[in-house]
């Protein structure tokens, strides 16, 4: 699935005026806009509701995870708020991510809904630590196989496991990735990272980038020598 531009920002604020401002001036080098735990818990509904009337679509990055009955109610309540993708942790399991693909189906348009295998910010180490053995890429394997048996439309993932992801769970699955940093960026608490070009040469569909824009002194600049980088 190419998006014609696709990076979504990360609109990681509490702070609505400047949620607004940042997304008005990077909205001529972005594809999407990307609210998340930070931005929803702080804003609420009407918070994403703004974000949604921008023009651009929106991704809400709730992450839900919780008992199957749980999660249809919050997936039924995001889908109502008129964004475009929105998302689950796929360790919530099959029946939780069942409940929310039968909780959405009503909806028309139907958003997309997609699962957070291993977060970007774990390496091996951390991984081993919560007793899940193995080596990263195959965690995300396991994931992203159980995503799609689900009925999903596609996972969160680093772009390292963008070739293991298209191996079992196909082309059209839609990979959204984060941990993108351009070269010289500061790396933060992510671990899994790869720059811009290199995750999109590996065949990501959507790029969430926050820091490397919104902490710049000149947000749209650095959202514009992104799109360069793609050669868009
Ligand atoms: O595995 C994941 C899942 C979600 N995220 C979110 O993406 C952005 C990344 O922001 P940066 O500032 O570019 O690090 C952030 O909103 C995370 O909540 C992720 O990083 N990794």
């Amino acid at each position: 699935m190419r998006f014609p531009n696709p990076v979504f920002v990360a609109l990681d604020t509490p702070d609505l005026p400047r949620a607004l401002e940042l997304a008005e001036s990077v909205k001529p080098y972005v594809g999407g806009l990307k609210v998340g735990l930070e931005f929803i818990s702080a804003l609420g509904p009407d918070g994403v509701k703004a974000m949604s009337g921008l023009g651009l679509p929106v991704f809400a990055d709730v992450k839900f995870h919780d008992i199957p009955n749980t999660v249809a109610g919050a997936a039924k309540a995001i889908a109502g708020l008129g964004v475009s993708i929105f998302n689950v942790h796929a360790s919530g399991g099959e029946a939780m991510m069942r409940a929310a693909v039968e909780a959405i189906a009503p909806f028309n348009p139907r958003p997309k809904l997609i699962a957070v295998t291993v977060l970007t910010s774990m390496d091996e180490a951390a991984l081993d630590a919560t007793g899940q053995k193995g080596p990263a890429k195959a965690q995300v394997a396991r994931l992203a196989a159980l995503v799609k048996k689900s009925g999903l439309d596609g996972v969160v993932c680093s772009a390292h496991e963008l070739a293991m992801v298209r191996e079992v769970a196909g082309p059209d699955f839609l990979t959204i990735v984060p941990g993108i940093r351009p070269a010289g960026a500061a790396i933060g608490d992510q671990k899994r990272v790869m720059t811009p070009a290199e995750a999109r040469a590996a065949g990501a569909d959507i790029l969430v980038i926050g820091r490397p824009i919104t902490g710049a002194a000149d947000p749209a600049a650095a959202a514009q020598a992104i799109m360069e980088e793609l050669g868009l």
